[in-house]
Formats: C-alpha cells, structure tokens, sequence
C-alpha cells in the first residue's frame, strides 16, 4: 500500500512540483499518471523511491515513512521496488545479460545465480534470444523491455516507471504495456506517467495531475 498525506513538494521558493496530494494506491492495482508536461508526475514516483522528499506531508510505502528514511536504509526500500526512470539508460558497452544482472550484483548475488535470475527476467519480457546482443543493435521497444527486466529482476512488489512507451511506436509501446501487465497480473503494483492515452484502457486507475495538483481521476472496473 502507497499513501500520499497532504504532501507538498517545493523545489525552490518559486517552483511547487507538488500541492496537497493524498491518495492511497493498494497492492495489485496498474495506475497511469497522466498530465501536461511539468505536472509533477516524475516527482510523485520520485517520492515513492525516495529520491526526492516531501517538503511537507508524508509518503508512506507499505507503513514506511519515506520522507524520515535514514539515507542508510533507502537501498533497502529500493529493492522493493523496480524502477524505470528516464535518464538511467542501459550501459551500451555490456551485453543485454550483463544489464539485468547488475542490480543483483551489486545486491551482492553470486555469478551463476545473478546469471540464472537475469535470465528468467528476460524471459518473461520475451527477450530470451538477445541476451548477448549488445543495446544498441535493439529497437527502441527492446531497450525499454531491458530496463523492465532490469527493473523487475529483484521481484519488486512495486514497478515505478517514467513515460516507457515515451518514442515508440504503436506496437512497441503495446509489447512494453504487456509486459508491465504481466506483471501486475502477477500482483506488482505499477504505477506508470504516460502522455499515451491509449494506453489507459488497460488501467485500474488514472490519475490527472496539473500544475501539481490531481486535477482528476478515475477508477475502472478492471480494479474489481
Ligand atoms: N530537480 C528539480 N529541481 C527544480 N525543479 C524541478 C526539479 N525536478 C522537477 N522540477 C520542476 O517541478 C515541476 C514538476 O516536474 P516533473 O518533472 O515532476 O513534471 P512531469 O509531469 O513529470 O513532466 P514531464 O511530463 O515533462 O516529464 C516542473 O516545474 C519542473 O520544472
């Protein structure tokens, strides 16, 4: 369970990312942040992750307060979760394999199993057979894929992602959207900002930001 409580964020005196968001996202649900650019979308899934904090309010991450976090315990928050961020690319000089093994490495994983978890990630983003292949002889959608099994090799409970079907083409952002649900289908909270309307039909929820604010949302009946 994720709650925002009256949450404020304010990265200086004249920006407000943030203005008096409550909300609770439960276990299981595939929520879309929708919203013009500079809506605050990027800094709400900040929040959950612990890379920004409230400047007032509280966030709080299956009971956890996020915002009164020891910077020591945060590693720990984020393998919970599975982010997909813009900005935090693939590293171009590793092969695909070496990508998705690296959060477990430097989780302290051995070799093999690093190798044997990375593996079945890419297998349930259906990207088995470019396990050698180096990222940039990918298509855009394919990266995208890598940053999901990335994302999703530690069995987060809860998938971050920033605008991932962001410069792909119809069906490549449909490949990324089936992968995110195969995972909410399995239980994983995710939580998604898309401009891409069309993707919302898949939602239990969509949250309208503006100016910081939720302007409007609403719930589907696939949340039953
Ligand atoms: N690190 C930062 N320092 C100062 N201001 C910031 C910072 N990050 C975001 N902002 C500002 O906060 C506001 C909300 O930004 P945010 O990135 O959350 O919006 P967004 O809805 O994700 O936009 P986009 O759709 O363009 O990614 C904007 O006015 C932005 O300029």
């Amino acid at each position: 369970m994720i709650q925002f409580q009256q949450v404020n964020k304010e990265y200086s005196r004249e920006v407000f990312a943030l203005r008096d968001i409550s909300l609770s996202i439960t276990q299981g649900e595939l929520v879309f942040l929708a919203g013009p650019s500079g809506a605050g979308k990027s800094t709400l899934l900040k929040m959950i992750a612990g890379v920004e904090r409230p400047t007032s309010g509280t966030v709080t991450v299956n009971g956890q307060d996020i915002g009164t976090l020891k910077t020591g315990s945060l590693p720990y928050l984020r393998r919970k979760l599975g982010l997909i961020l813009q900005g935090q690319g693939l590293l171009l000089d590793r092969n695909v394999l070496a990508n998705v093994m690296l959060p477990l490495i430097v989780t302290g994983a051995s070799g093999s199993e690093a190798e044997m978890r990375a593996r079945t990630a890419l297998e349930k983003v259906n990207l088995s057979d470019k396990a050698e292949a180096l990222p940039l002889s990918l298509s855009g959608g394919e990266q995208q894929r890598v940053a999901i099994a990335r994302a999703i090799v530690n069995r987060p409970q809860i998938i971050l992602a920033d605008e991932p079907t962001a410069f792909l083409d119809k069906d490549n952002a449909n490949k990324v959207l089936s992968a995110l649900k195969a995972f909410q289908s399995a239980g994983v909270t995710c939580i998604i900002s898309s401009h891409d309307e069309q993707l919302f039909d898949h939602a239990t929820r969509v949250i309208y930001l503006n100016k910081g604010c939720i302007s409007d949302s609403w719930t589907s009946s696939l949340a039953a």
